[in-house]
């Protein structure tokens, strides 16, 4: 029955008065957006190759002394395309050809930046715990598959891609890390990020497979604007959220694969928080449907054994350091959101609402400092009972 259900903002706009819908619009989601227009071939595109396309424009006040930084970024979420049964040749060729689809369509739609769903070349396989054959996807960010095929596009269109896999560490004795490859317009890396926090929760056995980054809080500076790259599990923590800010980041992505039973109500809140809080933009992507594995595997809960991990819910969207966001994708199908967006609102927030000058991270520093310590106590004052 959820599965089937499209999207909260098609079931408040079907079943709301326009008047009331307008107001739930307002408190719900902030300042208006306008559409951005994407076109006939653009809508045809996605009409014919069977995904949703939507366009919203986030537009930022007109400064004296600063031109406008209008970025247009594309966020994929979709399916697998074959069972996992089939080899993994198979499934592989086939995601990268419906890829190569969704990216020529975000490419003619002038998109500057794109990003890909986390471990957008496999099945989400970690709930299953078995080592073969899913590690066998795992492959080299400078000059595997993967990122040779989207620095083709990349060049093609000008474009960054930020291309979140699994990456295999050949120098560090082959092992694994889950990890976002940034390739720049010009086709070349500019660099890797890696996820910082693990999941342990319901069949997110992730642990099972890698570790958590030893790269920090990285920011890319592209030809379009500071990036940065969040990892799925990552939106649940505010400082990981905080030290992409801290580097100066204009947009943090965060790429995911999360299910409806466990996180849904938390998605819209999660990354919406951290572009207010941090004065920058934030990109939730999470991929769709439900991937079913050749083997049972258990929670661990008393329930019977699955062999599915639940139903990825799609619902990507876009927020804007003022609190405004796009409406999410489908529940259910594949999409490219395609967002304009000015960057100068960015400094434009922070200066009305001053949460970087109001920050305190200095006194968070010496109370993180002692909160680490063998001997901490917390700062607990006890009345009489
Ligand atoms: N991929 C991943 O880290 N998922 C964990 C579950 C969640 O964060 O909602």
């Amino acid at each position: 029955m959820t599965e089937e259900f499209h999207s909260v903002e098609k079931a408040l706009s079907e079943h709301l008065p326009p008047r009331e819908w307008q107001q739930v619009q307002r408190i719900l989601y902030g300042k208006a957006l306008k559409p951005l227009e994407l076109g006939p071939k653009i809508e045809g595109a996605a009409q014919e190759q069977d995904y949703e396309v939507s366009g919203y424009r986030f537009e930022a006040a007109s400064e004296q002394l600063r031109s406008p930084q209008i970025v247009r970024v594309g966020l994929i979420q979709n399916q697998i395309v074959l069972p996992t049964t089939e080899s993994l040749e198979k499934q592989r060729s086939a995601i990268f050809h419906r890829m190569g689809q969704m990216i020529d369509n975000a490419g003619q739609a002038g998109v500057n930046i794109v990003c890909l769903q986390e471990a957008w070349t496999m099945p989400f396989a970690f709930c299953t715990r078995e080592k073969s054959p899913w590690c066998e996807f795992a492959e080299d960010p400078y000059d595997g598959p993967s990122t040779l095929f989207l620095a083709e596009y990349a060049k093609k269109y000008n474009m960054v891609i930020i291309s979140p896999i699994l990456e295999r560490d050949r120098n560090h004795g082959e092992v694994l890390w889950n990890t976002a490859v940034i390739i720049s317009h010009t086709g070349e890396v500019l660099g890797i990020t890696r996820k910082n926090h693990i999941p342990r929760v319901g069949d997110f056995n992730e642990s099972t497979y890698y570790m958590e980054s030893t790269l920090g809080h990285p920011v890319f500076a592209t030809k379009y604007g500071r990036v940065a790259v969040n990892i799925c599990y990552g939106r649940h923590h505010p400082p990981n959220w905080m030290m992409y800010g801290v580097n100066g980041a204009e947009i943090v992505f965060n790429p995911s694969a999360t299910v409806g039973a466990l996180s849904e109500p938390m998605w819209g809140i999660e990354a919406r928080n951290a572009a207010i809080a941090n004065s920058y933009f934030t990109c939730a992507i999470n991929r769709v449907g439900t991937e079913e594995f050749p083997n049972e595997f258990s929670s661990a809960d008393g329930k019977p054994a699955h062999r599915d991990f639940g139903h990825f819910y799609g619902s990507s969207y876009v927020a804007a350091p003022d609190g405004s966001r796009t409406p999410g994708l489908s529940r259910v199908k594949d999409g490219l959101l395609i967002v304009e967006m000015d960057l100068n609102l960015c400094r434009q927030v922070k200066d009305k609402w001053g949460f970087r000058m109001t920050q305190r991270l200095d006194v968070y520093a010496e109370s993180l400092t002692r909160a680490i310590q063998p001997d901490f106590e917390p700062q607990i004052i006890r009345g009489k009972l």
